[in-house]
């Protein structure tokens, strides 16, 4: 399954080559035909009649020019006749007016024309979400284009594209730069400060709150320096940008608008006051600062004890400052709360861990202290995540390296852009994660009073890190079967930052899951101080070649775990052979999984066959103490199936042999369990055969040793889970 969806993303990715081969070969040149305002007209109406899938922003660029970083003031003027294709018009600022609606096709296009009255379609990428046409690109409107690019795009057309956000810039009448040619169609009545706040009122009533802030900025130009008007608009606008999730911006706002009266009976002021700092307080908690957030929210209490809300917000405080001091969450009320909402609120618990460099596998994560197996590693919100339900499916791919094809979503790309625009500060640690090398690397800057953030380098950074999580890590399914699923588990990605430094090993040490958009680490095995914690980015349920070959291809590395190595060691004729039993052995387990009622004793037979052959490919001397990897679902099948038909003492042997396949050596020593889990693989099948040992067990008569069993069937059902709920839907209890 994994392969097949793999192979589609690399079509794909040829594809998009071919249409980069033909669109460079037109470099530097001029459009040939000057298309009219009419010819434009009647082609933005075929993009408004497009059909749904044309719907979706999609991600589409071959060029990886960076965003410009100069003042547009300090830009050279073009015009669109002095376009070259396929170019970046680096030191050039272009001024069009729209003169068509935005429709929605892969970007959000509109026409527009320059002073000299030449026509082209403009297109812009990597827009949020959220982001509405009429935001974006309005018609009757100015934009200055700063540093375009002009595509030539497959299907004949052309279009000026604006890949990075702050590219484009809507122009005010009253601004120096405004070109007066456009003046005539542009009519801005003059307006007064308390107009301007009357008008943003009325936008942030109608929730407009992007319109809202830019009323409120455009008041605050005019109103005094600290007047009374200036802390309204200051706050007001403080609530916009919260509800726009400019939370830093929110912040400085609700801050700047503390009148600090020590006047206590005026009350208005007092009111106002704690306002502004229920307001920073918010705005803090989303910025994850839980600590500064509290704050602001006792200082409110004392202006207005008892304010419901502020009890509140200050109570939520607390919970998720003891989360993140000690890693102690509610994790069965998480997951019940990730079957509502995908969106959890919890702080991290990263206090175990700590980047350092981890040699060729650049840097890692290591353990502060000793953890024990099953114990909680770490526990993290995801910066940004992405779920099946809120974006279309899709494909990122890289094609100027032909590698870090990702199935993740792009709305991922576009939601991390628009996130990192809005919070600069808070994204400078998403910033420094692992990027591939991508060049050149321009951190965010504030040029003409915003935010510059370089889309290619956001999306480059998810390419490396991104990971898939499934819409609820629901413990009441068999959670192995839902990780294949292309449909589902391609749809939902997320970045988690202090994770993203976690590095990969086929055999790691420890396991991650997900629950709405957090992700749990947890050990597989007892971690000493200072080891590095490593996690297998894939599921072992494909043949182990294949996991080789996707890491390669996509990451651009090569795993050397011992089951790598071990991999590496087989002889190829060997190899090749272990390959074919895999295919026979998947095609006849999901022959098994769609047949109804118990397997015949053909079928078992045909299993435990497999199996033998199986595990004659993998030669004693170099798979001592490195687990066969593919022994581990074939292994459990038949182990599930033939306890009905063999005495205890057969299945309990059996399923000590999957055990080891998956590297968890069992031992029974004067009625103690003692499981050696060195080079142990934990694939969640393992957790059901364990069970199996422990009714085994019961039926020996060693209530004792099965009790022991299932203590270490849960532990392992919660590293793979997260957490516990479920386990007792899933699997039997002990007859005793
Ligand atoms: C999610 S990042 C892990 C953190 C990264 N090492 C860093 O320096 O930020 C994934 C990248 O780490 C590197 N990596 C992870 N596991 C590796 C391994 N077993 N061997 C070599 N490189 C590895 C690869 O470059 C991979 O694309």
């Amino acid at each position: 399954m994994a392969s097949k969806y793999y192979a589609n993303c690399m079509e794909n990715l040829a594809y998009d080559k071919k249409v980069l081969e033909a669109a460079e070969k037109r470099k530097g040149q001029k459009r040939r035909n000057k298309p009219t305002r009419l010819d434009l007209e009647l082609n933005h109406q075929v993009f408004r009649g497009l059909r749904q899938e044309s719907q979706i922003r999609r991600y589409r660029s071959y060029h990886e020019y960076p965003p410009s970083t100069t003042p547009m003031a300090s830009l050279q003027p073009i015009s669109i006749s002095d376009l070259r294709l396929e170019t970046h018009h680096c030191g050039r600022v272009l001024f069009v007016h729209t003169f068509g609606n935005p429709v929605l096709c892969m970007a959000i296009r509109n026409i527009v024309e320059d002073v000299n009255g030449d026509v082209e379609q403009l297109a812009v990428y990597n827009t949020p979400k959220t982001a509405t046409l009429k935001h974006v690109l309005p018609g009757n409107c100015v934009f200055a284009i700063k540093e375009p690019f002009y595509e030539a795009s497959e299907d004949g057309l052309y279009a000026i594209r604006v890949d990075h956000p702050s590219d484009l810039v809507q122009l005010q009448v009253t601004d120096a730069l405004f070109p007066q040619k456009f003046l005539p169609q542009i009519t801005e009545p003059d307006k007064s400060a308390i107009e301007y706040k009357v008008a943003g009122n009325a936008a942030f009533r109608r929730k407009d709150y992007l319109l809202a802030r830019h009323l409120y900025t455009q008041a605050l130009q005019l109103s005094g320096p600290a007047d009374e008007l200036t802390q309204i608009l200051l706050r007001n606008r403080g609530v916009a940008n919260f509800n726009l999730g400019r939370y830093e911006e929110a912040e400085t706002d609700a801050r700047a608008s503390i009148v600090a009266s020590t006047d206590m009976t005026d009350s208005k002021k007092v009111s106002l006051d704690s306002k502004a700092l229920y307001c920073a307080g918010r705005a803090a908690y989303e910025l994850r600062k839980y600590q500064e957030a509290d704050e602001a929210f006792l200082s409110a209490l004392k202006l207005t004890p008892n304010d419901p809300d502020t009890m509140r917000e200050h109570n939520r405080c607390s919970r998720r400052l003891y989360e993140q001091s000690g890693g102690d969450y509610d994790f069965e009320q998480m997951s019940q709360s990730a079957t509502k909402t995908h969106r959890l609120d919890h702080a991290d618990f990263t206090s175990n861990v700590a980047v350092r460099s981890a040699g060729k596998r650049g840097r890692g994560l290591f353990a502060c202290k000793d953890i024990k197996a099953g114990e909680l590693i770490l526990c993290e919100k995801a910066f940004q995540a992405c779920f099946a339900s809120e974006c279309n499916a899709s494909l990122l791919g890289e094609i100027n390296t032909e590698r870090g094809y990702f199935d993740a979503a792009e709305g991922l790309v576009f939601d991390t852009i628009d996130k990192v625009r809005r919070n600069p500060e808070a994204a400078s640690r998403y910033l420094e994660l692992d990027d591939g090398g991508y060049q050149p690397k321009c951190p965010p800057t504030l040029v003409d009073n915003t935010t510059v953030v370089d889309s290619f380098l956001v999306r480059a950074i998810i390419l490396q890190n991104c990971f898939k999580c499934h819409n609820v890590r629901s413990s009441d399914h068999y959670c192995y079967v839902t990780p294949g699923s292309p449909d589902v588990e391609a749809r939902s990605a997320g970045i988690w930052i202090a994770s993203s430094y976690i590095n990969h090993a086929c055999v790691g040490n420890a396991f991650h899951s997900f629950m709405g958009d957090m992700r749990i680490v947890r050990a597989v095995r007892d971690i000493a101080r200072d080891e590095e914690i490593l996690v297998p980015y894939r599921c072992t349920d494909i043949d182990h070649n294949d996991v080789r070959k996707i890491l390669k291809d996509i990451q651009g590395f090569e795993c050397d775990c011992i089951a790598c190595v071990a991999e590496t060691k087989t002889p190829d004729a060997q190899r090749a052979h272990r390959t074919k039993l895999i295919t026979d052995i998947t095609a006849f387990m999901s022959a098994q999984l769609d047949r109804p009622g118990l397997p015949n004793k053909h079928h078992i037979n045909r299993g435990k066959q497999l199996y033998r052959d199986l595990e004659k490919t993998y030669d004693g001397d170099n798979y001592k103490n490195v687990p066969r990897l593919g022994m581990i679902v074939l292994g459990s099948w038949l182990c599930g199936i033939q306890r009905t038909f063999v005495c205890a003492k057969e299945t309990v042997h059996a399923a000590k042999a999957v055990m080891s396949h998956a590297g968890f050596h069992v031992e029974v020593k004067q009625g103690a369990l003692v499981v050696q889990r060195t080079n142990a693989c934990l694939d969640p099948c393992v957790t059901g055969i364990v069970v199996i040992a422990a009714h085994a067990y019961v039926q020996l008569g060693e209530i004792g040793i099965a009790e022991q069993f299932m203590v270490w069937a849960r532990e392992m059902h919660v590293t793979v889970c997260g957490e516990l709920r479920g386990f007792d839907k899933l699997y039997p209890k002990l007859a005793v």
